[in-house]
């Protein structure tokens, strides 16, 4: 070998630390971060009960892929991993979220919440859906909310992941609303069923093994939906379900287009906001959970009849609806590609 070939300045990489790396989202996290050359995972935190234990202890399927020592969160932490850390993820309840984030955000740590906590920009609102007042309802304008398909401004040092059916739904319809092919009196109708894991980790008798099969709930009052109000600019009717299923959200949504509007004008809407967007794919056949499972997809599908449209979307819900699009706007944020590390799937076969 020629002693004369250049020597390749090492780039330096993004140090993370990922709270509730214990949880479904934060440990789907732990193996982006793991797995994107861009990234180093220095730290990964469980709740303050936890005794300290390897990542694979707790997800034996990453035995010697993903080497991390989870350890219980306190504040003291802060002080720990200030300046040896960009980024903190934070796959956390959401007040728990809105406790640490203006802490980590003071130790000069980019936060990049997974939480409901900043997501929606009124702050009254979080007594009627999330059941508690907000504590920094000045942080809400300064968080931006990173549904990336749709960013149209630079993210700052506080970043919200969008919600898990409010990004299967709005990446179905924002492009006829934007469009402008959307009746001005309608009011979409939204049907979305999700894996079990959208209700995290922790043991509940709903989330049971014998107890679920498919039911809707959260009628009218469940958080996602202001936020799909805020993402949409208008009213919408909202239902989720949950299904035998252990990832995956399918989001079925209905709305009544203009008079005269052509399957055409549809299609066009949809090429032209996704045409450069590589976590988007338009369907020809109605999508299935299961070929999003483990993928950083939002697959898009639609049928007209005359005035009236119905789309179907389909994404993983630890994935695109969390971890992946999380991942997704940290790259983003420190200047690496959008997709840097998304595409090495924990699933490679094709069942
Ligand atoms: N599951 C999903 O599909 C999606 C989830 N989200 C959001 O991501 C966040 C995490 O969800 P999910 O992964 O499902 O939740 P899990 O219940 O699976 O995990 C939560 C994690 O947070 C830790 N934790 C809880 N309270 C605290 C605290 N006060 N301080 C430090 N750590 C704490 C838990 O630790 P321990 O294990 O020790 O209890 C656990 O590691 C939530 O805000 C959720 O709304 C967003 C989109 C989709
Ligand atoms: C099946 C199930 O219980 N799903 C959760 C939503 C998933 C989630 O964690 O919500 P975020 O996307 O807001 O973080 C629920 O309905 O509360």
């Amino acid at each position: 070998m020629s002693s004369e070939l250049p020597t390749q300045t090492p780039t330096s990489l993004v140090k993370a630390a990922v709270l509730g790396a214990a949880g479904y989202s934060g440990a789907e996290l732990c193996a982006l971060l793991t797995r994107n050359p861009h990234f180093e995972l220095c730290f990964a935190y469980a709740s303050a009960g936890r005794k300290a234990e390897p990542f694979s202890s707790l997800y034996p399927r990453f035995q010697q892929q993903v080497d991390v020592l989870v350890e219980p969160w306190t504040d003291d932490e802060i002080a720990r991993i200030k300046g040896k850390v960009d980024v903190a993820f934070l796959a956390l309840p959401h007040e728990a979220s809105e406790e640490v984030a203006p802490k980590l955000m003071a130790a000069g740590i980019v936060v990049v919440d997974l939480s409901g906590a900043f997501r929606l920009k009124q702050a009254d609102l979080y007594p009627k859906f999330y059941g508690y007042e907000h504590q920094h309802p000045a942080l809400l304008n300064e968080a931006v909310y990173s549904l990336m398909e749709w960013l149209d401004k630079p993210l700052p040092q506080l970043i919200s992941v969008p919600g898990c059916y409010p990004t299967a739904c709005t990446l179905a319809l924002l492009p006829l609303l934007k469009a402008g092919l959307v009746a001005d009196n309608c009011i979409p109708v939204i049907n979305a069923t999700s894996g079990v894991s959208g209700a995290g980790r922790k043991a509940a008798l709903n989330t049971s093994f014998c107890e679920v099969g498919l039911n809707a709930y959260g009628f009218f009052k469940h958080r996602h939906r202001p936020e799909i109000e805020q993402n949409l600019g208008r009213k919408v009717v909202f239902t989720p379900h949950l299904g035998n299923f252990k990832r995956g959200i399918l989001a079925t949504s209905v709305v009544t287009l203009k008079a005269g509007v052509t399957a055409e004008q549809v299609k066009a809407a949809f090429h032209h906001a996704y045409a450069n967007k590589p976590l988007v794919r338009l369907t020809a056949t109605s999508p299935n959970v299961a070929d999003v499972d483990g993928t950083p997809f939002c697959d898009i599908f639609w049928q007209q009849d005359g005035e009236q449209l119905v789309v179907v979307s389909a994404i993983d819900n630890l994935l695109k609806g969390a971890a992946a699009q999380a991942m997704q706007a940290a790259n983003v944020k420190f200047g690496k590609a959008e997709t840097a590390g998304l595409f090495a799937f924990a699933k490679a076969g094709v069942l």
